[in-house]
């Protein structure tokens, strides 16, 4: 996911910025492992949860609490072994059919909006323009590719390409999943992941999960055996100061003409105006459709490495 908002005069993670964030050897990490996290996550935005957003998140509304996960998760891994040089907005394609999903040029526009002051989170619209439903683990790949790809590039640009071979174990570079405490529980839905998906997000990706209201995440981690399998690469991120706030409660608030001020960005309360988008109407949309996880994960299994 890259590409922030007001490209150009913002400074973002692009292939440009990145790599030299690294280079530039501000991580100081002598006490460090070597390597830069990229969190990531997508919206299934406005509100019908910001990745859910992404974690991937349906990013059903960017709101304020959502566009904060970020900034905490890399403080409290910063104090870790982590230097954080990026964080990504995936917002889901409206293949997903989640209900009251709106379509995702409008989800992305509104993440750019909620996070235009951030210098180091981007919203990467390739998940929302995919025409089906793309499984997260997939993104994570093709996210996960491409920042190597930039990595590689632009750190061993006047090497020989024989060197490259050697990169994926030596960059330490890592890509993990961000999400909210809630999130771990989908896991046990019947139908909705394949074991599989979830062995490599949780092993070979690894996952940052925020605390949310009651949710036991740590509990969630102990009763799953592929969770506890993962448990080193599962960072489990206290949020002290809790709020109650959700996609959900959000849109509802939109529906009913309640102010969402300080809530959700003035910029995105204005977009959300403009274009009339959370209304009874936008819903009803795939309201008695089944999730497509649901429904894709029964045919044919999608390959589990490298496609
Ligand atoms: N207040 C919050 N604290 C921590 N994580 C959150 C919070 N709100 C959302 N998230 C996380 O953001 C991601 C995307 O959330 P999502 O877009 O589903 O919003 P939501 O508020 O959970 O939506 P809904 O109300 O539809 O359940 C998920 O991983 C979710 O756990
Ligand atoms: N099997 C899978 O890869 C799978 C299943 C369910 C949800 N998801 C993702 O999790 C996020 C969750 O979104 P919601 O929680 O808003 O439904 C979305 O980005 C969605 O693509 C992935």
């Amino acid at each position: 996911m890259q590409r922030c908002l007001n490209l150009g005069k913002k400074k973002s993670v692009t292939r440009e910025t990145f790599p030299k964030q690294i280079l530039r050897g501000d991580h100081g990490l002598s006490g460090h492992r070597w390597l830069a996290g990229f969190l990531s996550f997508s919206w299934h935005v406005v509100p019908s949860t910001p990745s859910r957003t992404s974690t991937c998140g349906c990013l059903s509304w960017p709101g304020t609490t959502y566009t904060r996960r970020q900034p905490v998760s890399r403080s409290r891994m910063a104090e870790g072994q982590f230097h954080v040089i990026g964080g990504i907005v995936s917002p889901v394609s409206d293949g997903y059919g989640k209900q009251g999903l709106v379509l995702a040029q409008h989800r992305v526009a509104m993440a750019r909006l909620a996070l235009q002051s951030s210098d180091w989170v981007s919203v990467d619209d390739w998940e929302s323009q995919q025409s089906d439903w793309t499984e997260t683990v997939v993104t994570m790949r093709y996210h996960y590719s491409r920042i190597l790809k930039q990595y590689q590039e632009s750190t061993w640009k006047n090497q020989a390409p024989t060197s490259y071979p050697h990169l994926p174990s030596s960059s330490g570079l890592s890509l993990k999943l961000l999400c909210g405490a809630d999130f771990l529980d989908t896991f046990r839905v019947p139908g909705l992941w394949l074991e599989d998906h979830v062995e490599e997000l949780a092993g070979r990706f690894g996952l940052v999960c925020i605390s949310r209201g009651e949710q036991d995440p740590e509990r969630a981690v102990h009763e799953s055996d592929t969770l506890s399998r993962h448990r080193s690469n599962i960072f489990l991120v206290r949020e002290w100061i809790r709020n109650e706030s959700s996609a959900t409660k959000v849109r509802r608030a939109l529906r009913r003409r309640l102010s969402v001020k300080y809530l959700v960005p003035d910029s995105v309360i204005e977009y959300i105006h403009k274009h009339n988008l959370y209304t009874e109407d936008s819903e009803q949309k795939y309201k008695d459709v089944p999730l497509r996880p649901l429904t894709k994960q029964t045919g044919t299994p999608v390959k589990i490495l490298d496609d």
